[in-house]
């Protein structure tokens, strides 16, 4: 496996870099999610919107298969797409579980803040107690969105907030609420989608390391304790991201990627809509 492990709030503990399948072709997504398990990642992210949680089972399944691996040693991760409310959730769970294959899912995310939050969230945690879902957690939410749910007393908090997050995004106020309540941030996005490449410290840092640009992105976030999800089709890509275990970025390195922070978005950013 490439790289630690983080423990969760309920005590699990997920493999530190995910891969990342959105806006992956359909007929690419069995091929890069093999592939990235083959270079190593042990924690793949889908979601019911990316309409590939069929092509990733089936990929992490395969290489089960191949390689004698267990269920248990890979993590699979992904999110509820329509917040449409309990009953909905409830048969969306079920959805989610017949399209992967895996006989449970690791951990299941609410995709957006946007609808009934509380409702979905209680669905979620009935699934847990029934086995079909391990840990449940958040995507998008703004602190005021955790708040509300928090304010509900659930029976289980968010374990995960996955949010976009990079050098230029550095989402501070959403991070440290989280931080404060031990929910542990995902980074979407980690490569700004390429956007920033070519960027002048960026570039002299990834000079100085004799590594690339996307490497010191990786590294900045796994530095920083978040859980970064590259996304790639490229074989060699896939590989290179998750060469970043071998090498230490100094505290003004970090401090350097840090102030390129903009709120540069290059996503949706519902973090930020009301309640
Ligand atoms: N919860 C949410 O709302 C969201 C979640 N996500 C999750 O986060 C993951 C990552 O985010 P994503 O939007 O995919 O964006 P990323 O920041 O991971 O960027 C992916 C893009 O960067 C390219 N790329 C990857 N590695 C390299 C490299 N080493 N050098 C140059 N280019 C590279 C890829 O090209 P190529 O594939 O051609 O190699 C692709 O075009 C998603 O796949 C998804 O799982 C993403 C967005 C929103």
């Amino acid at each position: 496996m490439l790289g630690p492990l983080v423990t969760l709030n309920c005590g699990l503990k997920c493999p530190q870099l995910g891969f990342g399948t959105y806006t992956t072709r359909l007929g690419q997504c069995r091929d890069s999610v093999y592939a990235a398990l083959q270079a190593g990642y042990r924690h793949i992210d889908s979601a019911q919107m990316y309409h590939n949680e069929r092509q990733c089972g089936e990929a992490i399944q395969q290489f089960m298969q191949d390689t004698s691996t267990k269920r248990e040693e890979i993590w699979f991760t992904t999110k509820l797409q329509d917040l449409s409310g309990y009953e909905h959730t409830r048969r969306a769970i079920d959805g989610s579980l017949k399209e992967c294959g895996l006989g449970y899912i690791d951990l299941f995310l609410l995709h957006s803040p946007y609808g009934d939050r509380l409702g979905c969230w209680k669905a979620m945690e009935e699934a847990v107690q029934e086995g079909k879902i391990r840990a449940i957690g958040v995507s998008n939410f703004g602190p005021h969105h955790i708040q509300q749910l928090l304010d509900s007393q659930p029976q289980i908090v968010p374990a995960v907030n996955q949010i976009e997050l990079h050098p230029f995004c550095s989402q501070q106020k959403v991070v440290e609420y989280c931080q404060q309540h031990n929910i542990v941030l995902a980074a979407y996005a980690p490569l700004a989608h390429g956007e920033k490449f070519g960027s002048r410290k960026l570039l002299a840092i990834a000079h100085k390391y004799n590594k690339n640009e996307a490497q010191i992105m990786i590294r900045f976030l796994l530095q920083k304790g978040f859980i970064p999800l590259p996304k790639s089709t490229t074989p060699s890509r896939i590989k290179s991201n998750g060469e970043v275990f071998d090498f230490e970025l100094t505290k003004e390195d970090m401090q350097t990627l840090q102030n390129l922070d903009e709120d540069y978005h290059s996503d949706w950013n519902p973090t930020i809509s009301p309640l």
